[in-house]
């Protein structure tokens, strides 16, 4: 079915189109993966504004990219399922549940990094 563009010697590269154009599709259709997006944006923003270090831009940078990854899974899965069925079942239920539990974890530890890195910079300029 892909034979076409897998026999072509632009493959490598198509690899990246394919990529972006699934970005683009997750960016189009999930209102979360845009208000992650948007709450990244920020982040980038805060990290300009504070001078943040160049070990917490490491962390940052891991962390962002590992919540919009899984949302990106997370939409990916959820695709699968409705694709398999989209009548009400608790087996799909639980299973879309779990994964977004995974982005909700992830989420989770975004806003403690973020805490430890921002909050004390927020609150100095206050002080
Ligand atoms: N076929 C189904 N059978 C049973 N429960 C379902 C089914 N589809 C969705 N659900 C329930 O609804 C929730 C939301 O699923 P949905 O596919 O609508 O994702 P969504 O609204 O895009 O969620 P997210 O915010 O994680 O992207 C699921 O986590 C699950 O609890």
């Amino acid at each position: 079915m892909h034979s076409d563009y897998r026999g072509s010697s632009h493959r490598f590269w198509k690899g990246f189109v394919f990529a972006w154009n699934g970005i683009r599709s997750v960016f189009r259709t999930e209102r979360n993966f845009r208000v992650h997006m948007f709450c990244t944006g920020l982040v980038i923003l805060g990290g300009i504004v504070f001078h943040i270090t160049k070990g917490e831009w490491m962390l940052l940078s891991l962390i962002i990219a590992l919540v919009l990854s899984l949302e990106m899974v997370n939409t990916a899965i959820e695709k699968i399922m409705d694709y398999l069925s989209t009548e009400p079942d608790p087996k799909i239920g639980a299973i879309k549940d779990i994964a977004a539990g995974a982005v909700f974890v992830s989420a989770i530890s975004a806003a403690v990094i973020g805490g430890f890195i921002f909050i004390p910079r927020i609150v100095e300029v206050f002080l």
